[in-house]
C-alpha cells in the first residue's frame, strides 16, 4: 500500500482577480476550494491515476473536516490524527502572475505527534510512504528523520518531497524517489541558480549518494531524471498555465502511478511530466485522460 504523510496539510482557497489592487477593495471573478498539502495531492492524483493510497497527517477544525469530506468523496482511504485547533488556509492568488500566502497550520502536541509514529510503525516491507510537504513549526525539526527512520527500519521504501534542511536529513535513508525541484536542488547544495549543466551535475551526486530515482522538475523548462539505468531530459509540453499549484505533487504520483503498473523507466518519467503539466493545465488536479492525453507530447531524451 501507498501511504501519503502530510504534517501539514491545507484548504487550497484559489482566487481569480483581474488584477490585484494592494491597498484597496478587490472582488473575486472567481473562487475555488481545494483539499490541499502536498501528499493529499499525491493521494488525490494517485487515484485518479488508478492507484489507491491511505493519507496519514494531522486534521483539525472545519478546514480538516473539509478535507477529509472531500477526500472520502473521491473514494480515498485517510487515517489523519485529528488534532486542537484548524487546518491552515494557503491563499493562491491568481492576478496575471501567481501568488501563494500559506497559512502556519495548528500547533501539533506530542501526544498527537505519537500516534502519527505508531501508524509509521505499522509499515511493512511491501509499503511505500510518501513524505510530502514542509514541517508544522510545533514538531521537532527532526520530524521527518524519525518517520524515515521508522520506514526503513521496517524496510518499506520512501518519497521524498519536501525542501530545506527536512530534504538535507533524508538523504542518507536512501529513498526511492526525490523531487526536488532546481531551486531546492541548488539550496540542498548551497549553489546559487542552477543551469541546466549543474543540474546534471548535482543530480547524479543525488544517485551516487544511493538515492534510487531522482526527478528535478523545472516548471515549464521542463524537468530531468537520474538513476541506476538512466540519466534523461524531457521538455515540458507547451499549454495555458490555469493553476500550477500542485504539479510537483503531481509528478510523483505519475512517476509511482507509472512505476507500480510496471511501465519502463522512460515512461514512467514521461508519464510523470505529463502529469505535471496536465495540472498546470487544469484549474484542479489532473484526470488520467487529460495525463494521457499529453503523454504523448512528451519527447524523453537520453542524455
Ligand atoms: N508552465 C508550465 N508549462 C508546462 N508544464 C509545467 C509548467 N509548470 C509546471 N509544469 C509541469 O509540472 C512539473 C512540475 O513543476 P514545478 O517544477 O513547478 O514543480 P514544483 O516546484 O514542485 O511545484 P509545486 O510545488 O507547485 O507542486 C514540471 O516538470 C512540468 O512537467
Ligand atoms: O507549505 P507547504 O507544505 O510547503 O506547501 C503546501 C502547498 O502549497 O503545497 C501544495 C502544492 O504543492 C498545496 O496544495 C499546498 O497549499
Amino acid at each position: 500500500m501507498i501511504y501519503t504523510c502530510t504534517l501539514n496539510p491545507s484548504v487550497d482557497y484559489v482566487v481569480h482577480v483581474d488584477e490585484l489592487r494592494v491597498g484597496e477593495l478587490n472582488r473575486a471573478m472567481k473562487t475555488l476550494t481545494f483539499p490541499g498539502g502536498k501528499g493529499i495531492n499525491v493521494s488525490r492524483v494517485l487515484k485518479r491515476l488508478g492507484v489507491d493510497s491511505t493519507a496519514l497527517g494531522f486534521a483539525g477544525g472545519f478546514t480538516g473536516a473539509f478535507i477529509e469530506n472531500e477526500l472520502r468523496k473521491e473514494e480515498i482511504a485517510c487515517d489523519f490524527v485529528h488534532v486542537p485547533g484548524q487546518t491552515r488556509i494557503n491563499v493562491k492568488l491568481k492576478a496575471g502572475l501567481e501568488t501563494e500566502i500559506n497559512g502556519q497550520g495548528p500547533a501539533i502536541a506530542s501526544e498527537d505527534a505519537a500516534q502519527l509514529t505508531a501508524k509509521i510503525e505499522a509499515l511493512s516491507a511491501d509499503d511505500v510512504l510518501v513524505l510530502a510537504g514542509s514541517v508544522p513549526p510545533s514538531l521537532p525539526a527532526d520530524v521527518y528523520e524519525q518517520l524515515a527512520a521508522e520506514t526503513v527500519k521496517r524496510q518499506a521504501r520512501l518519497v521524498i518531497d519536501t525542501s530545506g534542511p527536512a530534504l538535507r536529513s533524508l538523504l542518507a535513508c536512501r529513498p526511492f524517489l526525490v523531487k526536488p525541484n532546481h531551486h531546492e536542488l541548488a539550496e540542498l547544495f548551497g549553489v546559487s541558480a542552477l543551469t541546466k549543466e549543474e543540474v546534471v551535475i548535482y543530480g547524479r551526486r543525488l544517485t551516487e549518494m544511493g538515492i534510487c530515482h531522482v526527478i528535478v522538475s523545472m516548471g515549464g523548462d521542463g524537468a530531468f531524471y537520474f538513476g541506476k539505468e538512466a540519466a534523461l531530459f524531457a521538455e515540458a509540453p507547451k499549454g495555458t498555465v490555469k493553476n500550477s499549484v500542485g504539479a510537483g505533487d503531481s509528478m510523483v504520483a505519475g512517476f509511482l502511478a507509472a512505476y507500480a503498473g510496471g511501465k519502463p523507466i522512460a515512461e514512467a518519467f514521461a508519464y510523470s511530466v505529463a502529469a505535471g503539466s496536465a495540472t498546470a493545465f487544469s484549474e484542479d488536479l489532473c484526470t488520467k485522460e487529460e495525463v494521457e492525453t499529453l503523454v504523448g507530447r512528451v519527447r524523453v531524451v537520453r542524455l
